[in-house]
This record gives C-alpha cells, structure tokens and sequence, in this order.
C-alpha cells in the first residue's frame, strides 16, 4: 500500500498502539463482569459481588489510564509524521530538475506539502490505529457474544452486509471527491500565493477584479465539493444510526421472549446491549475505513506521483573530481528543445579562461537557454559541454554550479535582510571585512550607511523595498562573496537609469577581474569590449569574432546591431561612446 511506503513509523507508534489494543480487550471484558454481577441473586450484599464490582473498577481505571496513554502516543508520532512528510516533499522537491518546474504551478506543489501531508498523518496516526483497535474489540466482542448466546449474537452480525451495502459505494464517490477537492484546495492556494506575490503588478494593471473572479470561481467550487463531501457523511450518520437503532429494539425483542422463556439470564441481555452499545462506534469505524482509506489515497497519489519524479544527479562519481584551475569551458555540438520545439541545434562555443565572452541575438534565439544548459539547469538532447576537457556528465553537480556566479536582470532576491542575501548560499560564512569589501566594491556603501539598520535591513519579498539597481548591486556583492570562476551577467545594466548604470558598471567591473565573463546582451555597450562575440541566430552560432570583425564581415549580425542601436538610441539609454564605435552605421 503506498500510504504505508510513505511513512516510516517509530518505536512510540507500535508501543501507543500497543496500549491501545490492551485498552480495547479491557474494554471486552467489563461487560462480563456487569453480567456477572447483575445474574448474582443479591447483588449489593454479596461478598462475590463486592469482588466483582472492586475488579470492575480497578479494569475502568486502568483502561481509561492505558487508553489516555496510548491516544497521547499516537498522537505525537502524528505530529512527527506530518514534521516528517512535509520535510521529505520539500527535500525532494528541492532537488528536482528544472524541467519539472516548467509544467507545475508553485501554489499547487506548496499545497502538496502543507495541505495533503495532513491527510496522510491523519489515516496512518488516526483512521489506521482506530481501525486496528475497533478490529479487536468486535472481534473480541463477537466471540464473547457468541460463547454467551450464539442465535442473539446472529442478529448483531447483521449489521455487517447492512453497514457495507452503505459505505462500499459512497467509498468510491468520496475517492472521487478528495481528489477534486484537493485539486482545488491548491488551484485556490496557488491563485492566494500568486496574487499576493505580484501584487504591484495586480495592482498596476488593475487587475484586483480578475484575481478575485478567478478566486470565487475556484473558491465557490472548493464549496460545492466540500458540501458534496459533508452531505456524504450527514447521510451515512443517520444510516448507520437508524441500523443499530433497528438492531438493538430487534435484541431488546427477541432477548426479551429469551428471557421470558427462561433460556437467557437478565445479565446476559443486559451484558448483551452493553456489548452491543460498545461495539457499535467499533463497527462504524471498520465501515468507515473504506471511505477513510479511499479519501486519502487521492491525496497520497499525489504525492507518491511527486516522489516518482526524477531529481538531478549530484553525485555521478564517488567523490569530487581534481580539475586544475584555470578553468575553461567549451560546448560542443549543443542540441536542446522545450518539449518538442527545437531552440538550439549543433551550438559551439568557447570560453577560454578569464576571457569575457558574449552571446547576442535577438530576443528569443536561446540566450538565456544556452547559459541555463552550461550551469546544467537542463540536459542537452544531444552534444556536450567540457570543463578543461572533461566532460560535464562526470562532474558532481553542486561542484559545477560552484564555479558559477550570476548578475542577472532576473530578480534573484530572496527574503530577508540584505545580510541574508549576501550570505546566500555560501558553503562558508564570510568575515565582516570579507562583507565590508563586498559592499564597498559593489557600491552599496552610500546606500547601507542611509538605513537604519544597515546590512540587517529588510529587504521585502524579492527584493521589492531596493531599486533594480540595488538589486543587481547586491547580485554583485553576492557574487564577489562567492568568487566563482565564471560570472554570468546577463543584461546586468538594463533597465537603469544613467546614475545606476554607472555605479553597477563600476561594481561589474571591480568584481569581473580576473573571472571568466559570461556574458548575454541586447545593449552594445556590454557587450563592445568581448574577447569574443558570439551571434545566435536560427538556432545555432551564425557567426563569431569581435565585435569589428563582425560588424565588417557578418552582414545579418550588422543589420542586428543596427536594430538594436536604434532600439536603445530610442530609449535614450546607449552611451554615445558606443554610437561612435560602430563603424559602417
Ligand atoms: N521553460 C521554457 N519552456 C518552453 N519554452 C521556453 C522556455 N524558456 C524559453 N522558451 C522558449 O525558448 C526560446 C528561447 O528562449 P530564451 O529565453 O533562451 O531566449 P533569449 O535569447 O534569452 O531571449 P531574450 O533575449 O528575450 O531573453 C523562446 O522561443 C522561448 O519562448
């Protein structure tokens, strides 16, 4: 069964259920001594009886002590077993490739690891031991039952085909109904998350209506299933009710002929209906586990198809290669596609070590596609990348996305202080004066010394209470703390002003030196002073040479630089400088 596979139960869990089922077969035998005493001729007189009403205590207490105690173990390994699923999901999630990324909504996987694993702890910690525990005692409740009066006890087992003929199909149908309700339990988180996460840009194109149409739509369908869901079991309830109901007047009945005639004790029919009331809320919950068992298993379905997915190799040796430095990458033959869209065919590039290196061509050619594939966000469908020679596939994976820093126009700010962000992800945490000279060289000293509390500052959601240009100045300290041997920027000044471009232009230039510069634009200006320019176009590099050799040999690439001058010229944004280097414009 793969609720059992997901869970891993501890020692508390068995030594709880333990205690739990000594509870239920104490709770089998206090009928009998009822009976025993009731069938005695003078009851409060006798010294038997006293005996027996002494030991009957003495079960009472103990069961309700051996019960409390076995609820309270349960119970806590419950909490450890949500604690554990949701650290196991958010692990594997983790770890996943970004492929899988591409396809899923980031509400809806939240969902998964909040709202699902509940489900799951629920019927291994409540539904399973309820279930273990209500076995024994009808069970154990049928055999007394039986050694004390088979025919009465026929009646009773009536109940069973009754009780089945309810719950087998509303099973299924609830099955049904859990898994659309929790699809829509994460649809309605994921639309929370998301509007909340942008809402600057909800708020700008006043789209507050939409978000809360699509939301009630999706909130009104979360009722109506809810409601489909409590209507289930407001029908079952009175079902299962109106059976016992029918059930006891039926022993009631026939007991009382039973009595009359001589052939059954008083004690007995009274142990009888003891038995019975006692073993009602027993049966119910046996009934009730197919509906139990059916409701989970839609939300465990979920999550096992979330652990079936693949994560990225980290290790593919034993241990770590030695691969002396300096570093120097080359891709050969590169071939990749989004599902079945080709994007990039047959890509060769080098980037010789501490060489600043371009990739440009116009929006939409694979830039950002062919970086993703050299710090191995995703897998070529073909072709390899070499690191001095060796190939990608035989390094770890965490020590090649050590070698990587990025600047990126993407916003790669997370939550916190900007201390947070400056440590990000770093293996060792950096001194003060390591951190001072971080923010020094990536210009935010003016900046930091204006907060009140400085390096400590909130930063807000992604960054929102820093401008772009403090953003990619933090990416810039970030990536001088990490001193990685290849430095992506990608359009690391665009969408600036004069004044920010500037200072970002001399962080860029402080933390560039000595580093291998990967480096992806649309603006000339960042791209002019390349060691070497590789021009993307029609899937694959259609030219390559600095930025003179082509515009002197390349006409597509001189029609393309062209466009752009005119396009940044428009905006106001390109330099003059890089107006005048462009000969044959
Ligand atoms: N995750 C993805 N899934 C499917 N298609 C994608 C994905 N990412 C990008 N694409 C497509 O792949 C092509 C190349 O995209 P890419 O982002 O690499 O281009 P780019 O040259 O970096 O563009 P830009 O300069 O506009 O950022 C585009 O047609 C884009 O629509």
């Amino acid at each position: 069964m793969k609720v059992i596979r997901l869970i891993r139960l501890k020692k508390f869990f068995w030594v709880g259920l333990f205690l739990s089922i000594i509870s239920s077969v104490l709770g089998v035998i206090v009928p009998l001594y009822i009976k025993n005493i009731i069938d005695l001729k003078n009851i409060f007189k006798s010294t038997l009886s006293l005996s027996f009403l002494s030991k009957l205590v003495t079960i009472l207490v103990l069961q309700t002590v051996i019960s409390a105690m076995g609820n309270f173990l349960i119970s806590r390994e419950g909490e450890r077993q949500i604690a554990d699923i949701r650290n196991l999901l958010q692990t594997h999630l983790i770890h996943l490739p970004i492929p899988f990324f591409d396809n899923q909504e980031s509400g809806q996987l939240s969902s998964r690891v909040i709202n699902d694993s509940v489900l799951v702890k629920n019927f291994i910690t409540g539904v399973v031991p309820e279930f273990i525990t209500s076995l024994i005692t009808t069970i154990g409740t049928f055999i007394v039952l039986f050694l004390l009066d088979w025919k009465l006890s026929l009646l009773i087992f009536l109940i069973f085909p009754l009780d089945a003929l309810i719950t087998i199909p509303l099973g299924n149908y609830e099955e049904k109904l859990t898994v659309k309700s929790q699809k829509s339990l994460s649809d309605l988180t994921g639309i929370v998350t998301e509007s909340l996460r942008n809402i600057r840009a909800v708020k700008l194109s006043e789209a507050e209506e939409n978000v809360l149409v699509k939301f009630g739509k999706k909130l009104r369908l979360l009722y109506k299933l809810s409601v489909k869901n409590e209507a289930v079991y407001a029908v079952i309830s009175p079902i299962q009710s109106l059976v016992s109901f029918v059930l006891i007047v039926s022993v009631l009945l026939y007991g009382g002929y039973r009595v009359q005639q001589s052939t059954l004790t008083i004690g007995s029919l009274t142990s009888f209906l003891i038995y019975f009331y006692q073993v009602i809320g027993p049966i119910n919950t046996i009934a009730d586990f197919y509906t139990n068992y059916k409701q989970t298993k839609g939300a465990v379905a979920k999550i096992i198809e979330i652990l079936h997915e693949k994560p990225e190799k980290y290790i593919v040796g034993s241990s770590k290669l030695k691969i002396s430095k300096p570093y120097s990458l080359s891709v050969r033959n590169l071939c990749f596609s989004y599902d079945k869209k080709m994007v990039l065919e047959k890509v060769n590039v080098d980037f010789p070590a501490k060489k600043k290196i371009a990739i440009v061509g116009s929006s939409g050619a694979g830039k950002t596609t062919l970086v993703n594939l050299i710090t191995r966000l995703y897998n070529p469908n073909a072709g390899s990348i070499m690191l001095n020679g060796i190939d990608s596939k035989k390094i770890d994976l965490s020590q090649w996305r050590s070698m990587f820093g990025v600047v990126s126009q993407e916003n790669y700010i997370i939550s916190g202080t900007i201390y947070d962000n400056l440590v990000f992800g770093l293996k060792n945490l950096p001194s003060n004066d390591e951190i001072n000279n971080a923010i020094k060289i990536a210009n935010l000293s003016t900046f930091l010394s204006s907060l009140r509390r400085g390096v400590h500052e909130i930063v807000g959601e992604q960054g929102l209470k820093l401008s772009g240009g403090q953003r990619q100045r933090l990416q810039i300290a970030r990536a001088y703390l990490k001193d990685p041997d290849f430095l992506i920027l990608d359009e690391a000044t665009s969408n600036l002003d004069a004044d920010s471009e500037k200072k970002v232009s001399l962080a860029l230039k402080e933390v560039m030196k000595g580093k291998t510069i990967i480096a992806i634009a649309h603006r000339l200006s960042t791209i002019i002073d390349s060691d070497k320019i590789y021009f993307l176009d029609n899937k694959t590099i259609a030219a390559s040479g600095t930025h003179e050799q082509l515009l002197r040999s390349v006409p597509k690439y001189r029609n393309f630089v062209k466009e752009q001058f005119l396009k940044t010229n428009i905006s106001g944004k390109e330099s003059k400088n890089v107006g005048r280097s462009l000969p044959g414009l």
